[in-house]
């Protein structure tokens, strides 16, 4: 129903006494800019809008748009807005000029629904969510590494579920997760996992994999003539989430150590670290220089002002990046290529539901880690065993150095019984994972070394089992 005043919408109505008071403000704008220290600036143009009105303005020479920044919490007093209401937008073509938005109510006010994954593959920029103008945030995760930081509560799972739900939808990407809090958060989304590491020993074994992955990558690729990799459903991305990093860095030193690798080099392999964690200190982000490789950063609300600058890097705060000032969860700044204003987003809610819905629908399409990646699986932790390399403190020991697996497989093919060894027992035999396993018995059998005798069930082929009897 049209709500009616004197015989016109509401609107026309609010509009009116919006251009009122924007006409009074252009007005006064000299002795407003006097006072709150922008003494010299004029106003270009203005414009009522959806949710309130905005001004071209010309900076006295000298001025730039970080002096109008800085002047924010005075412009709001002069103009009597209610605190947080004012916006600043540089001028691309003109470092004098700049735009002042006024938002006469908060367009992030309400919760932004879920609808459903904005892309299908990879190489497609996924949107997280809505900018204030309502524009759509969009951002490539393609050969990027992504950290997001907020305090508890500020959104940090959400923005995670907003990302994992749109790269289950995608056939071209393998999806690894770390949930050091014993699956809590990324456990709901298992189904649309390669891996899910709950265990400090769990995380190391899946980070030191996935630089196995990047080196078995690299030298394919130095054989050949691709210099990236370029991903398919036949030859995927690989992702590997964490939530809470500061739990890894602190409980599994060498996941930590090896993800730093996985940052430094993984970008042209395909293989990326998305990590989300509350304050990214040095301690929390591991001893390496995880947090400088980040190229997209997401902050949702900080308690502390400066925290921003842990998040998005130094100096962004001084840019007018105030996370401090985000008010509800879900609301987030975000700076990544093409994205270098301090702009206010929020992110959709993926309700449990939402994820739950996700994660069936998509299941059916994950696609499994490509050959030469998956004969990988194991190889950087069977070249520390052979280095001697021990694991962090206080971690398990996952690799006994006394048996070495390959032989451990071999040996366990030959000695089969006729109708074969089931891979639950070969993973007991080796101590291996089950990708791992496959790989091997795929090499075995391409090199009719070995036979799948039933469904499931595997042995030697006959002549070196032959062999070892005589
Ligand atoms: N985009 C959003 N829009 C509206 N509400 C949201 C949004 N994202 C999260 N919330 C709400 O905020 C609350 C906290 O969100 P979330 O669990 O994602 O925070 P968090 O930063 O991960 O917290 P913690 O560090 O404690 O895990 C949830 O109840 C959720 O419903």
């Amino acid at each position: 129903m049209l709500v009616l005043a004197g015989g016109l919408p509401w609107w026309t109505h609010r509009r009116r006494r919006m251009r009122v008071t924007v006409d009074r403000t252009i007005q006064a704008w000299p002795n407003i800019a006097e006072q709150v220290g922008l003494a010299g600036s004029r106003v270009l143009s203005a414009v009522v809008d959806v949710w309130g009105w905005r001004a071209r303005m010309a900076l006295r020479g000298g001025q730039t748009v970080s002096d109008v920044v800085a002047h924010v919490p005075a412009i709001e007093s002069g103009l009597g807005t209610r605190p947080g209401a004012v916006r600043v937008e540089p001028d691309p073509a003109h470092a004098g000029r700049a735009t002042i938005r006024v938002l006469a109510t908060d367009p992030h006010a309400e919760a932004i629904a879920w609808s459903g994954p904005s892309v299908r593959s990879i190489t497609q920029p996924i949107t997280l969510g809505v900018f204030e103008d309502a524009t759509p945030v969009r951002v490539s995760f393609l050969r990027r590494h992504a950290l997001i930081g907020g305090i508890a509560g500020s959104g940090k799972s959400g923005i995670l579920n907003v990302i994992v739900a749109n790269l289950a939808a995608c056939a071209d990407v393998v999806l690894w997760g770390i949930d050091l809090k014993g699956g809590m958060e990324l456990r709901p989304w298992v189904s649309c996992l390669d891996r899910l590491a709950t265990t400090p020993a769990e995380a190391t074994r899946l980070q030191r994999d996935a630089v196995g992955i990047l080196e078995a990558r690299a030298r394919a690729m130095g054989d050949g003539s691709a210099r990236v990799w370029n991903p398919s459903p036949q030859h995927p991305a690989l992702i590997i989430i964490t939530d809470e990093y500061a739990e890894l860095a602190e409980n599994a030193p060498l996941a930590a150590d090896a993800a730093d690798s996985v940052a430094r080099r993984g970008r042209a392999l395909a293989v990326t670290e998305l990590a989300a964690t509350q304050r990214p200190t040095q301690q929390a982000m591991g001893r390496g220089a995880l947090r400088s490789q980040m190229d997209i950063r997401i902050a949702l609300r900080v308690r502390e002002r400066r925290d921003t600058d842990l998040i998005l890097g130094q100096g962004m705060l001084a840019a007018g990046w105030h996370a401090h000032t985000l008010d509800a969860p879900g609301k987030f700044l975000i700076s990544a290529e093409g994205l270098d204003h301090p702009r206010r987003a929020r992110g959709f809610l993926v309700t449990d539901d939402d994820v739950s819905g996700e994660a069936a629908r998509w299941a059916p399409i994950r696609p499994p880690l490509d050959d030469l990646s998956a004969a990988a699986v194991g190889t950087a932790r069977d070249a520390e065993a052979e280095a001697g390399g021990e694991c962090g403190p206080g971690e398990p020991q996952i690799i006994d150095d006394s048996v070495d697996p390959e032989s451990a497989l071999w040996a366990a093919l030959r000695e089969a019984p006729d109708e074969g060894l089931t891979i639950p027992e070969l993973i007991m035999t080796t101590g291996m994972r089950r990708t791992w396993i496959y790989a091997r018995l795929q090499n075995h059998a391409a090199g009719e070394r070995a036979v799948q005798v039933s469904r499931g069930r595997w042995r030697a082929a006959d002549p070196h089992r032959e062999a070892r009897a005589a």
